[in-house]
């Protein structure tokens, strides 16, 4: 059976105020299940989730990472800094990293193993763009985004990762991809994966993101294929968060 993952994503949002008050707001509200739940700070709260979510069963991670491990690398944070905090998983390959911070294909394999090497979990995600979509490019842009880190980091490498499938319309937009969409793009993801290997790719848990909310998660998490979310606004609203959490079980 694959693990059910729930991991929000804050994006660029917070302050120390409204940081306590989520983290509050999760622990109090969290009930127990089988999902694992995992939220990603920016690098400057890291800090504060590491001393309120110790000892619960919420895990914590980043956003993005350096592939360096030290060094003369300005205004980059690496893996062993994210340990010192106690990051247990890394989101890596975001389209807004892909898009906005001209993030390549490569690199972002790079950071995958470098993640895997330091004994952190990365949070893969692929995805296309509306374009790309309308032409009909969905299944190769995302084939080829995920091939580039299977062919760096070998497919055993993905028995410690987690994929994530956000089409990058969806994100932000309010235009979510319907379970149909979503469920044809993950079970592309897991065919190819499972032509690799048959073992890793049914273990492996395929999280959707792009505008999951509570009134829409339960449907999407009940395709064959979709093993949680990776959740953007939602998951700065610690009732909306936790409805997202409770669809997953
Ligand atoms: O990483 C999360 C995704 O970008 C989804 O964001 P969203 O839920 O705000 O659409």
């Amino acid at each position: 059976m694959r693990t059910a993952v729930v991991a929000g994503n804050w994006k660029m949002n917070g302050t120390k105020a409204t940081v306590a008050s989520l983290l509050r707001g999760l622990k109090a509200g969290l009930a127990p299940g089988r999902t694992q739940v995992i939220v990603c700070a920016p690098f400057p709260y890291l800090s504060q989730v590491s001393d309120e979510l110790s000892g619960s069963p919420i895990q914590w991670g980043a956003q993005n990472v350096s592939q360096h491990t030290a060094g003369a690398y300005t205004g980059e944070v690496s893996l062993e800094m994210l340990k010192d905090f106690g990051c247990t998983h890394v989101i890596l390959g975001h389209s807004e990293r892909r898009a906005l911070f001209s993030e390549q294909d490569d690199v972002i394999a790079d950071k995958f193993c470098a993640a895997l090497a330091a004994g952190l979990t990365p949070i893969l995600c692929v995805g296309e763009t509306l374009e790309q979509r309308e032409s009909g490019e969905t299944n190769t842009v995302v084939l080829q985004q995920l091939m580039a880190v299977v062919d760096k980091a070998g497919i055993a490498s993905f028995a410690g990762a987690i994929l994530a499938y956000e089409p990058v319309w969806a994100i932000g937009t309010g235009l979510t991809a319907t379970p149909g969409q979503a469920q044809e793009v993950h079970e592309i993801l897991r065919m190819c994966l499972r032509d690799l290997d048959e073992a890793v790719a049914s273990k492996l848990s395929i999280l959707y993101g792009g505008s999951v909310k509570a009134s829409n998660a339960a449907e999407l998490f009940s395709c064959a294929d979709i093993d949680g979310g990776l959740i953007g606004g939602a998951s700065l609203d610690a009732e909306e968060f936790l409805a997202i959490c409770q669809a997953a079980e």
